[in-house]
């Protein structure tokens, strides 16, 4: 069944890219390539259904046998981000189902389309009614039910820190089990020794795809002094040769912001940035398209006091601190609640274990700015959430384990 809903996303790709974009705003290509990433956790969970193994454990007694079985955790509840509405609904709903769980979803109110889209497929492929069931409408209605009832067992959301917050208390009467995907701050660090050009690359896929709107988008570029102006030069030269438009035309890589909220929030980290001596190097203002379009921005000499080294941007904006030592960069690319992902460029191979080792995040890019596929865990540490989704890893999270005791055996 789920082999079918994988080949059916995909014989659809132009129709629900066209969807996506026309409720979403990224560009066409970078839909498909979400309809394409989505399905490939509905594959990748039906493969990975296949090996729910349980275990044997050797028992202390004679009579004894130990069993660890894998059971599906029950009912379970989604709550979807409208960044990426296609693939953050599969990379929850292909384990669940794979599990064996049931699954109520309740899309991001600015992508519902997506979702329904998504839910009739499912229909097509022959999910049983009731199995896999999209609701819109009110989130703190939706959410307070999901939370509340003792039907539900799990919880999965995807979105910002502080409703994951509020979901995480709601959660505490029905000790429900919670997979929390949540706001990033992530660095993207560029040693001395690293390739420049390829650094450039890395930075303008990690920090500009879904125009800045993914929680694991570099959020603070901090560049070795040794390499800074080159890096900066040619990092530049590339934001400004990005087409800004409708995402259905052709050649746009950069869409519209998501809200009006999104576009005061930028405008508010630039001011700031500026106001404490930043340096504005492109961008700055909202695009000349006027509605919800933000120039691509890059801002110079960046330092920790400024809004954006504590607070996710969620935009197209660049900011770039210098830094002198492997020790400061690692110190300053901690000091944030947030642990989703972080990236660094680098040749050496002592400092390439090291920094991955020392950097406080769920997910490390070494020498690439994306680092997102089916097969790896993907989740955060410290207030980026709970949980693991993708990968064998993301099945555990809708699967218990019941220990069974076989007593007696040798009478
Ligand atoms: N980790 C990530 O991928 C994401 C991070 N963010 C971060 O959050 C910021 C704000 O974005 P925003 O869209 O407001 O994110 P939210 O966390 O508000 O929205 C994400 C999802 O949660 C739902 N939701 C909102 N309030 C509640 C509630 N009280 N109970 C249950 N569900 C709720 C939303 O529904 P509805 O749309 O109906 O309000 C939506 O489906 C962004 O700027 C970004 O920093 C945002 C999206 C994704
Ligand atoms: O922003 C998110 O929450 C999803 C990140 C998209 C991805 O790379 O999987």
């Amino acid at each position: 069944m789920l082999r079918r809903l994988n080949d059916l996303m995909l014989a659809n790709v132009d129709d629900l890219a066209l969807i996506m974009t026309t409720e979403q705003g990224k560009p066409m290509a970078e839909s498909r390539g979400e309809i394409a990433y989505a399905a490939s956790f509905i594959e990748w969970f039906a493969e990975e259904a296949r090996r729910v193994y349980g275990d044997t454990i050797p028992a202390p007694q004679a009579d004894r046998r130990i069993l660890a079985l894998k059971q599906p955790v029950g009912v379970t509840a989604a709550i979807t981000p409208w960044n990426f509405p296609a693939a953050m609904l599969t990379r929850k709903a292909g384990p669940a189902l794979a599990a064996g769980c049931a699954m109520v979803v309740k899309p991001a109110t600015q992508t519902p389309f997506s979702a329904l889209a998504f839910a009739e497929l499912a229909e097509r492929a022959g999910v049983p009614k009731g199995l896999l069931s999209v609701l819109t409408g009110s989130a703190s209605k939706i959410g307070g039910e999901m939370t509340r009832n003792p039907v539900v067992r799990k919880l999965t959301f995807t979105g910002s820190t502080e409703v994951g917050r509020t979901l995480m208390k709601q959660s505490a009467d029905t000790i429900k089990k919670l997979s929390l995907e949540l706001g990033g701050n992530a660095p993207f660090i560029v040693f001395d020794d690293a390739d420049v050009d390829a650094a450039v690359e890395g930075a303008m896929v990690s920090k500009y795809r879904n125009t800045g709107q993914t929680c694991v988008c570099a959020n603070r570029i901090y560049v070795q002094r040794g390499v800074l102006d080159d890096f900066t030069r040619k990092l530049v030269a590339k934001v400004e040769a990005m087409k800004v438009g409708d995402g259905t035309a052709p050649g746009v890589t950069q869409g519209p912001l998501i809200d009006a909220k999104a576009v005061e929030k930028i405008e508010e980290h630039v001011a700031d940035a500026v106001a404490k001596g930043g340096k504005v190097l492109t961008g700055g203002k909202r695009h000349a398209l006027g509605g919800l379009f933000y120039e691509p921005t890059v801002i110079g000499g960046a330092t920790a006091g400024m809004l954006f080294a504590r607070e996710e941007t969620f935009g197209p904006l660049a900011p770039i601190f210098a830094f002198d030592t492997e020790e400061e960069a690692i110190a300053a690319a901690n000091d944030t609640e947030f642990g989703l992902a972080s990236y660094f460029y680098a040749r050496d191979i002592g400092r390439i274990m090291r920094v991955a080792e020392a950097l406080e995040s769920g997910i490390v890019g070494v020498n690439t700015g994306l680092v997102s596929t089916a097969e790896a865990p993907f989740g955060g540490v410290k207030q980026s959430g709970l949980g693991r989704e993708g990968s064998k890893y993301g099945l555990d999270d809708f699967l218990e384990v019941k220990y069974v005791c076989l007593a007696g055996i040798d009478k």
